[in-house]
């Protein structure tokens, strides 16, 4: 099976900072794969670089056997990458249905009929529970809400690779369950690359994951192995060992 995804020396400076350090990365298709690491690892800024919302200071990023390290995002878009990242794409003072259908309406950009529009943004909102606040504005919506909101935005557009950067944050201990069956339904279907700082949902959900430190990759594996890597343990998970 080929990769779906790699990188090949990504690195992006900030100024003196290296926020992503010559990272080697390969994503198989279907995966579900978790990125964790300490505040300031480089997960925000890497998964950044994969979507196009920047672009890097060197180094390669190929998506299913096509150079697009240059691409701008909205073309990364049309070959099947989707990103939520902290609300950044809501607009608070459309409701969450029309939120949705911006982005059904660009992938039907062929078929416009208000039948099919209406259909993938029921569908998107059904998915992550929002259906019932269709009609609020998407700035009255629950911060959580507002969360899955973004990620009803992604599925609309019926992506081969979803990018979600810690989308759990702001849920509630119900919504979160329900969450991470949806994250499984949309694997079926789709690969996930999910920013996670809730341990026990990374470690339900992933089935690998890899963990950055200081703009590196410091280790990659199952949950298992992950929780078993003393190096993980001393940079991030804090656990006592001895
Ligand atoms: N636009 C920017 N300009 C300057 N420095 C930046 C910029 N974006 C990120 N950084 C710096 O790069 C480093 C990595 O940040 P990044 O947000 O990628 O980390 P992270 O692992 O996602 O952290 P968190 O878990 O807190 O979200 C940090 O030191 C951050 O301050």
């Amino acid at each position: 099976m080929k990769p779906l995804l790699t990188t090949s020396g990504l690195s992006r400076r900030f100024g003196g900072l290296r926020a992503v350090d010559d990272v080697d990365f390969t994503l198989m298709p279907g995966e579900i794969r978790g990125i964790i690491g300490p505040n300031g690892a480089g997960k925000t800024t890497f998964v950044s670089l994969l979507c196009g919302r920047i672009l890097p200071s060197t180094g390669t990023v190929m998506f299913d056997g096509a150079d697009i390290t240059g691409l701008p995002a909205f073309r990364r878009v049309r070959r099947g990458i989707a990103y939520t990242f902290q609300i950044t794409s809501v607009f608070a003072k459309l409701s969450a249905y029309d939120n949705v259908a911006l982005p059904v309406q660009r992938r039907l950009s062929d078929s416009r009929s208000t039948a099919s529009i209406r259909s993938g943004v029921m569908g998107a909102l059904e998915r992550t529970g929002l259906a019932d606040r269709a009609s609020m504005p998407a700035g009255e919506l629950a911060y959580g809400h507002q969360r899955l909101l973004e990620v009803a935005m992604g599925l609309a557009l019926k992506p081969r690779l979803l990018i979600l950067d810690e989308p759990t944050q702001g849920l509630s201990d119900g919504e979160i369950e329900n969450f991470i069956d949806l994250v499984r339904d949309i694997a079926r279907d789709a690969t996930v690359l999910i920013i996670e700082h809730n341990m026990p949902v990374v470690m339900q959900l992933a089935g690998r994951i890899t963990v950055f430190d200081a703009g590196r990759i410091l280790a990659e594996g199952t949950p298992h192995e992950i929780r078993a890597d003393l190096r993980v343990q001393d940079a991030y998970l804090g656990t006592q060992h001895g």
